[in-house]
């Protein structure tokens, strides 16, 4: 299946490279084709022989957008410090400006795109887990698959330098077409755990503690401390079979993955951080926690439960009086309801009030993500303590765990989850990291509760214990 318009591809790309000589600098060439029934996930596995390590996927709840990128046309990292969000927009913007696009324009997560993510903290050095991660990190794919709103797109990028030939890029042209026509994969085996191991629970519950007694007597209102679990396999984890059944049992929530050489950061996050289509904007408060029941019944009377508690609520609050703020530093309007509603997981149920807002057009997915990021649900309360307060106690290399991934276009829309119910997956091994909102009413014991039911998602998904 040879998808290309020829002529205009070979006419777009001639330009960008005579715009790559001219400027005697890089130039973006991108091209968007429809396409039908293509699986994503078949794309993404299609893709693991030639781009593994240099692959993502990204689906959100409704399945409105669902994009798989293939292959690295150019990698956008910044520098760890405080102005990270804004220099990966300047990058960005950089690239983008000077695009050269052909095939279908302004759609929505298609044509150029950024994939990626940034750590939690810029702060926090010397992790070797996350290494071949860095503080933050994104990709403009190769290849590109977009379903938006059950539409396939295939996306081209290419980065044209003053010294390219076009005869370079026939060939990857070429290669695009294979991956089209189905690359066959072989399907790995079925995945044996050999050790299931959670890291120091004990010194964790006593850090919650330290934490509860700091809450009580200093102006600390809030501190989310989150702890570890390693999984050993006997065979390498491939990354597609782990979103296979995260796609399947956690309908709920954004589903990611980000490959960075041989180690794949992967979940399932009910959470959304920020998500921005034109004007109209999007975020979520999500904190307060409660175990499924067994049945309808038990459910019921769990979330009714979640519904009514003190702590909880609290916990919850704290999270939405922060988002009101930053959303409305930055919208006209907001729309937030008074009063939280639940959230239904497949292992877990949660307190959840979303936010709408209508912004300026221009307003940058970047700047607001800085005004957010940290909220209250993943940092604490007052913020820049309680980051301080997490760098110094907690255990866990947190990396990109608890921090913004998704995508931007180059049409200023994008939208970015907080990377929870996640892993860390590096060969044989997996890293699985879950936390918790801290008060002054918390126990470490429900605390250590919360955090193992927050396990559950990725247990189920990589075929691990679920302890009861
Ligand atoms: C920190 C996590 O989850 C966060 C903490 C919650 C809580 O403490 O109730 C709920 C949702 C998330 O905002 C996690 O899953 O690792
Ligand atoms: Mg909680």
């Amino acid at each position: 299946m040879a998808i290309s318009h020829e002529s205009e591809l070979i006419d777009g790309l001639t330009e960008a490279l005579a715009e790559a000589k001219r400027k005697q600098h890089k130039v973006l060439f991108s091209e968007v084709v429809e396409v039908d029934n293509i699986n994503p996930l078949s794309f993404y596995r299609a893709g693991r022989e030639d781009y593994l390590g240099e692959r993502f996927f990204w689906q959100d709840p409704a399945k409105e957008m669902i994009i798989a990128g293939l292959g690295k046309a150019e990698k956008v990292q910044a520098a760890a410090h405080r102005l990270r969000f804004n220099d990966v927009e300047h990058s960005w913007e950089a690239l983008t400006g000077s695009a050269i696009k052909t095939g279908i324009l302004q759609k929505n997560g298609t044509g150029p795109l950024l994939f990626g993510g940034f750590s939690f903290d810029h702060k926090k050095n010397g992790s070797s887990l996350w290494d071949q991660f860095g503080d933050n990190l994104f990709y403009i794919p190769t290849f590109m698959l977009s379903i938006v709103n059950g539409q396939g797109y295939l996306t081209t990028n290419l980065i044209c330098s003053p010294e390219d030939h076009i005869q370079l890029f026939m060939k990857m042209i070429n290669e695009r077409d294979t991956l089209l026509n189905g690359a066959v994969i072989s399907e790995p085996g079925k995945r044996e755990i050999m050790e299931q191991r959670e890291i120091a629970p004990e010194h964790w519950k006593d850090t919650v503690a330290t934490a509860i007694e700091e809450i009580k007597k200093t102006d600390l209102q809030k501190l989310v401390l989150a702890r570890e679990m390693r999984l050993v396999f006997k065979d390498p984890v491939y990354s597609e079979q782990v979103l296979e059944n995260l796609s399947r049992e956690q309908k709920e929530s954004f589903i990611f993955s980000l490959e960075v050489g041989s180690d794949c950061f992967v979940g399932a996050s009910p959470e959304r951080l920020i998500k921005k289509t034109g004007s109209e904007m999007f975020s979520t408060c999500l904190a307060g926690s409660i175990a499924r029941g067994k049945d309808k019944q038990e459910d019921d009377m769990l979330g009714n439960t979640l519904l009514h508690d003190q702590k909880n609520l609290i916990e919850h609050q704290y999270v939405v009086s922060m988002i009101e703020q930053a959303i409305k530093s930055v919208c006209h309007s907001v729309d937030i309801p008074r009063q939280p509603m639940l959230m239904k997981n497949r292992h877990i149920q949660h307190l959840y009030t979303p936010v709408k807002g209508k912004c300026d057009e221009s307003v940058s997915i970047f700047h607001v993500m800085e005004k957010l990021h940290p909220t209250p649900a993943l940092g604490g309360l007052p913020q820049e303590k309680a980051v301080r307060r997490i760098r110094e106690m907690e255990q866990l290399e947190r990396g990109f765990y608890a921090g913004p991934i998704g995508w931007a276009d180059s049409y200023g829309n994008g939208e970015f989850a907080v990377a929870i119910r996640s892993a860390l997956l590096q060969g044989k091994e997996a890293s699985l990291f879950a936390g918790c909102g801290i008060v002054e009413d918390s126990t470490p014991e429900s605390e250590y509760i919360e955090t193992s039911i927050k396990f559950k998602p990725m247990l189920s998904a990589l075929g691990g214990m679920l302890h009861e």
